[in-house]
């Protein structure tokens, strides 16, 4: 089974330089803790991810480096490969698991290095490179679960064990919390229920930070997300894509007497869309194409937090036309009576709580 690969500029290298990454110590924690493998082939091929996440954070203590030459990807597969038969014989990894020979190194980054790897300062250059890293960044969050193995959202575990925890990735406490490996031998048994677990821990917490987080999507979004199961979020969802004509008749082209409210990054306006529901849209100022899959990304991740006091997002839409340029726009449900802040803070006087009431809701 093969991914698709689109940031492969260059055909794997099939000469091959030796593997610098050490794939030594992985080995005999590997053999010491007994891992067994799953039925599940999947399982299998996010078990290797993890393992090989916690190799290339020792390489990027020792090297100051993310990833290995591309020329060296051919043979730190056969590496792995050879590490990977002692716990599941004869399981050939790339093949198995459709991962591409040049994720295992810097190959897998080759559209944003050909693109950002030059002077900066002219506008031209600049889109470039960070469409290329947002694309990257985007592609990664959207892909199948074990998509890029050397997925950028996983850069951040990648970073923070090699240089910023002070044991380092090969420290059980780090294996255990920044790769979900757990090579303690006497929990053999279940240590894919556990990884399962802290796989679904990493899911719940990426959640709550979200829900903390003021969930406005501006037309620059950061780095969002973690954990190997972030892309099983995406598409669970029953977000509708509006297209943008469709918002403009509910808010009659925006008409300022459907403004309802102002927040940084946009206008909140009212709408009525034709089977009669009441939504609050909100149009992001100064978007660019640039983002747009993290974007949509980000709308389902926040679609799938549902609360009951928590408004439902309905739909986004992005769109470029002539006349507007482009376009991001998120819709949720209208509140009739305006938000919790208007409430507390608003400048309508008749919103605003009385101060003991205000007081009984803080
Ligand atoms: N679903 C909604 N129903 C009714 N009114 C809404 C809704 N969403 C927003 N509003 C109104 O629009 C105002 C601005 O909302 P917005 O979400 O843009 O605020 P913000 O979080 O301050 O913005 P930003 O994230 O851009 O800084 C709110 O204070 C509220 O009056």
């Amino acid at each position: 089974r093969k991914i698709p690969h689109r940031f492969l500029a260059t055909s794997p290298s099939s000469s091959s330089s030796s593997c610098p990454l050490n794939f030594t110590n992985i080995r005999s924690l590997i053999q010491k803790a007994d891992v067994k493998p799953s039925n599940n082939v999947d399982k299998n091929c996010q078990y290797i991810s993890e393992v090989l996440r916690l190799v290339l954070s020792a390489y990027l203590q020792s090297t100051g480096k993310f990833y290995p030459p591309l020329d060296t990807a051919d043979s730190c597969w056969d590496s792995y490969d050879s590490v990977v038969d002692s716990f599941i014989p004869n399981f050939k990894i790339r093949n198995s698991c459709g991962f591409q020979t040049p994720w295992i190194s810097e190959g897998s980054l080759n559209d944003a290095i050909s693109n950002c790897n030059k002077s900066l300062e002219d506008n031209s250059p600049c889109a470039s490179c960070l469409t290329s890293i947002t694309t990257l960044q985007a592609s990664y969050l959207r892909g199948p679960f074990r998509g890029n193995i050397s997925d950028c959202t996983n850069l951040p575990l990648i970073y923070a064990g090699a240089l910023i925890n002070q044991f380092g990735p090969y420290d059980p406490g780090t294996a255990k919390c920044l790769f979900s490996l757990d090579f303690s031998a006497s929990e053999n048994g279940n240590n894919w229920k556990k990884k399962l677990l802290i796989s679904l821990i990493t899911v719940v917490g990426f959640i709550g930070i979200k829900t903390r987080r003021k969930p406005r999507k501006g037309c620059l979004t950061g780095w969002s997300g973690t954990g190997p199961n972030l892309s099983s979020i995406g598409g669970s969802t029953h977000l509708i894509k509006f297209n943008f004509d469709e918002i403009k008749q509910a808010t009659k082209k925006f008409h300022r007497d459907n403004l309802i409210g102002r927040g940084g990054y946009g206008n909140v306006y009212k709408g009525v869309l034709p089977n009669g529901n009441e939504i609050a849209v909100k149009r992001f100022k100064n978007c660019s194409a640039a983002g747009d899959l993290s974007f949509t990304h980000e709308v389902e991740v926040i679609a799938s937090i549902r609360h009951v006091n928590l408004v439902e997002l309905r739909g986004y839409c992005v769109a470029t036309t002539n006349l507007e340029g482009h376009q991001r726009l998120i819709v949720c449900d209208l509140m009739q009576n305006g938000s919790l802040h208007d409430h507390l803070y608003g400048n309508a006087l008749e919103r605003k709580l009385s101060w003991p009431t205000r007081q009984k809701m803080l």
